[in-house]
């Protein structure tokens, strides 16, 4: 008897098909199978002709990859793009941003920033991002009608925030917020204390209890500068990533943002813990905060994930871009030219960002049972030529520009370069609108 032909919604007939996991594998003449928003096939050309799909698309000249993951982000902070250039992380924060969101950051305010970062996160390839910003309940709903995927980490700092007048209320929040939205398909929450520096002893032992209550992540800034670790050291007389290990908060679902700082010892922890760290090479590299040694923890076997951080320190959400300095970064801080390599650094953008946000047996690689968010990026251009492999010329010779479709649970958001859900005219006169507002010029 003839086996039935497996039913699709959508066959995606790509040049170049990249897994991600088996890891290093490019596979040629192959088609990817869609039902029901989930992978179902994945198989040589001709098998997959075979199946019986409502739709049928080619995409010659085009490399269909695991939909990007940005592991780190401010999203809403779109709107404070270019407000405060070439200054220290701390001279930066404390004179220009804080004060800045003390007078603008409201409702509407992360309404609309929030939805400029994901159209330019959708057009950038990115299919599912982290965020950590105020009124993270207005994120979720603009999350929710977009269709991206997103983990939310619910803002705490041991002082009044927009949105939330003491830790102790943006934990309840928080905490209502997780019970919304448990079974929300696309939107995780987790809990996000600031940083060290911002959260004492008291508010970190309450977030571990209740992040281990829910079993939810914990996304924190860690040992983002050289600063900050002299500090506690002469403060508490510890260093930060230590005194979180003392307090119980390292572990697989911590996620620790930035470490620039890596004594061998923090190294033991990490790898002990088993948590990941979210690298954020131009947001280093601009407010001159350090280098992350991505290579030496990646060999020590420590997760390591890529985040943009917000667009007012990068600043755009370019996670390809970002991918790509990551590797020449990593190369420069590691002497080495083998370090992370194409295909590892791709595989950092995609299957270890999953894993970091614990959404790795839903996305962040191309197997069947996996959601279908997926990118093709459209290698055909002049720049790309000759193609010997096409995820080197992914990483070292392709732009975000280059982006033409990209699905997430099977749905387009992006169709041939435009966005399906969105309207980008209506959102770049809104961008205008509140640069206007905010620089004074609308009085
Ligand atoms: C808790 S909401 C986010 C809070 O963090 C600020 N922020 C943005 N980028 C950074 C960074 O690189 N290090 C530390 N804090 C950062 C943001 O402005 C909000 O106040
Ligand atoms: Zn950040």
């Amino acid at each position: 008897m003839p086996k039935p032909a497996v039913a699709l919604d959508l066959l995606l007939l790509p040049s170049w098909l990249v897994p991600v996991e088996p890891a290093g594998v490019v596979f040629q003449n192959h088609g990817l199978g869609i039902r029901d928003g989930c992978i179902v096939f994945i198989g040589p050309r001709a098998e997959a002709l075979k199946c019986d799909a409502a739709q049928i698309r080619e995409l010659p000249g085009m490399l269909l990859a695991p939909g990007l993951i940005n592991a780190h982000g401010h999203a809403a902070m779109t709107l404070f793009r270019g407000l405060a250039d070439d200054l220290p992380l701390m001279t930066w924060l404390e004179q220009h941003i804080w004060p800045a969101e003390a007078k603008w950051v409201d409702e509407d305010f992360v309404r609309d920033g929030t939805d400029l970062a994901i159209a330019e996160q959708i057009k950038g390839g990115i299919t599912c991002f982290s965020d950590m910003y105020f009124y993270p309940k207005v994120a979720s709903e603009r999350v929710h009608n977009s269709g991206i995927r997103a983990q939310l980490a619910i803002p705490i700092l041991d002082f009044p925030i927009p949105g939330a007048a003491s830790a102790d209320d943006a934990i309840r929040q928080g905490i209502e917020l997780f019970g919304d939205l448990k079974h929300h398909p696309r939107i995780k929450i987790a809990f996000g204390p600031h940083a060290p520096y911002t959260v004492g002893d008291e508010n970190l032992e309450k977030i571990r209890v209740i992040a281990e209550e829910l079993d939810a992540p914990i996304h924190m800034h860690v040992h983002e500068t050289a600063f900050e670790v002299q500090q506690a050291l002469e403060s508490k007389g510890e260093r930060p990533l230590a005194r979180l290990g003392r307090l119980g908060l390292l572990g697989p679902r911590f996620q620790a943002v930035h470490v620039t700082q890596v004594s061998d010892e923090d190294q033991a922890l990490l790898v002990e813990s088993n948590c990941s760290v979210i690298h954020c090479p131009e947001s280093n590299l601009k407010l001159a905060s350090g280098f992350c040694p991505v290579e030496r923890l990646w060999q020590a076997g420590v997760n390591v994930a890529i985040g943009t951080d917000g667009a007012a320190s990068n600043n755009d959400l370019d996670l390809l871009g970002e991918t790509r300095t990551a590797a020449l970064l990593a190369k420069a801080v590691a002497g080495s030219a083998t370090a992370l390599d194409a295909h590892r650094a791709l595989r950092m953008a995609t299957l270890n960002g999953a894993r970091a946000l614990g959404i790795e047996s839903t996305v962040g690689s191309l197997e069947v049972g996996k959601a279908a968010d997926l990118v093709a990026f459209d290698l055909s251009g002049l720049a790309q030529q000759p193609i010997y492999d096409p995820v080197s010329q992914l990483i070292y010779a392709t732009g975000r520009d280059c982006v033409k479709h990209l699905w997430v649970a099977g749905k387009p958001l992006l169709e041939d370069g435009r966005l399906t859900r969105l309207d980008e005219s209506q959102l770049t006169a809104m961008a205008q609108a509140w640069g206007r507002r905010i620089s004074g010029h609308d009085e």
